[in-house]
């Protein structure tokens, strides 16, 4: 296995670096079953995470200087800051929350399962409780064991769909690999499936007068980007990288709806490079260090980077750096509009989530 630094892909000139993935091996603590919602208001429970995940570190293309024959407009690109619109956004639900709990004395509530100890995805469980606790939202959170049963976390999802506290279940992924995924996300009520995962949420996202009762959090918030910063969707070309569950194809789906004229490219994708280049707007998620070069984009095209990918870096504290799928330094001198990583879409999933779960709560009340 490679050691290498993973270099910007405005300096280096090597052609493999070094990528850290989450460690995936087996679990050093066990955790009890703990019903935690029941608890919450009393129990103080606190899991010791340690600042840095565990990581394997495996061999990548890394991005080079050269941009030649790249028309350069470095001056007029846009950063689209998705971290202030993720905190305006926020603002606006903690004052919808307080309106709903000064009328009718209910709060909404959102119920987090979490299966396993990837650093990763406490981490982010972590960050979602923080934010529900910022705008009013309850949260409840279930940890539960990586060898637990599908029946165990079943059990779980049955609960908090006859909870009436509950407005909004979502079960962190990705599960341990002897759970089946489908099995469990079925069984989210669709009226409380905040994540948008469930089949019939997607299914009507996918059909022409159909309408689910939510969107996945992630793609919606790179729509919601592109309608803040007002950019056009309708008529124009649109590349979607990446074609997963999660993000890349209801990311397609939702351009569509948009009337974009959508292609996706995947990993069997034969030139993926020309197929990009003819995109005004350009939606990546893949999971891949700065895959997608300058010459991949089309002049004044907009960049939405979905890819959180951390990367070493000896001259950051935690000794890793999070990048996205777009080599940024390339991309800002040849895009109009460019989301960059951290403070992109990130923060905008998070809080895509407070507004589903707010939108489950008023229509459960059927409030505002
Ligand atoms: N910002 C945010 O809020 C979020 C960020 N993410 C990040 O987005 C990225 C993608 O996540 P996710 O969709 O869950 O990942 P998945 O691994 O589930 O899917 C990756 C997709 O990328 C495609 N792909 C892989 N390699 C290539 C390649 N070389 N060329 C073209 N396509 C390729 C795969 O193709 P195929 O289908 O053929 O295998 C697949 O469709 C990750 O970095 C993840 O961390 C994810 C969720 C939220
Ligand atoms: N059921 C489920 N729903 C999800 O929505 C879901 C999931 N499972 N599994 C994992 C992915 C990943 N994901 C992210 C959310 C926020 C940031 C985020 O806020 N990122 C910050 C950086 C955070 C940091 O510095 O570590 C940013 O981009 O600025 C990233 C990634 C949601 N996911």
């Amino acid at each position: 296995m490679a050691s290498m630094m993973l270099s910007d892909c405005a300096s280096s000139t090597a052609t493999t670096a070094a990528r850290i993935l989450p460690f995936t091996g087996r679990p050093r603590t066990q955790l009890g079953l703990i019903k935690f919602h029941k608890f919450l208001d009393r129990v103080n429970f606190r899991l010791s995470i340690p600042k840095l995940p565990n990581f394997t570190v495996q061999s990548i293309q890394a991005c080079t200087a050269d941009t030649t024959g790249i028309t350069s407009n470095e001056t007029s690109v846009k950063v689209i800051d998705g971290k202030a619109v993720a905190k305006k956004i926020r603002e606006e639900i903690t004052a919808e929350v307080s309106q709903m709990r000064d009328a009718i004395g209910v709060v909404p509530g959102l119920a987090v399962i979490l299966v396993g100890d990837r650093k990763d995805s406490a981490t982010y469980v972590r960050n979602k409780k923080k934010a529900c606790e910022d705008v009013g939202i309850a949260s409840y959170e279930v940890r539960l064991p990586e060898e637990s049963t599908e029946q165990e976390v079943l059990k779980f999802i049955s609960d908090f769909n006859d909870d009436p506290l509950v407005h909004g279940i979502l079960v962190q992924l990705p599960l341990p690999s002897h759970m089946n995924e489908q099995n469990i996300l079925n069984a989210v009520s669709i009226e409380k499936d905040v994540d948008g995962f469930h089949p019939l949420n997607i299914g009507r996202l996918a059909m022409r007068g159909r309408d689910p009762m939510f969107v996945p959090c992630t793609p919606k918030g790179c729509i919601e980007l592109l309608h803040r910063y007002g950019i056009g969707i309708k008529g124009k070309r649109a590349v979607v990288i990446g074609r997963s569950n999660i993000v890349g194809m209801p990311a397609a789906l939702l351009l569509q709806r948009e009337d974009a004229t959508v292609s996706i490219v995947h990993s069997r994708t034969i030139n993926p490079e020309e197929i990009t280049r003819q995109a005004d707007i350009i939606i990546s998620a893949v999971g891949q260090p700065n895959m997608v070069r300058g010459s991949w984009i089309k002049p004044g095209a907009v960049i939405i980077d979905v890819g959180i990918n951390p990367v070493e870096d000896a001259t950051s504290p935690r000794g890793y750096r999070l990048v996205g799928d777009v080599c940024y330094e390339e991309a800002c001198k040849v895009a109009s509009a460019i989301t960059p990583v951290p403070g992109g879409v990130g923060p905008m999933t998070i809080a895509m989530l407070l507004s589903n779960t707010l939108t489950s709560a008023k229509r459960a009340h059927n409030f505002g």
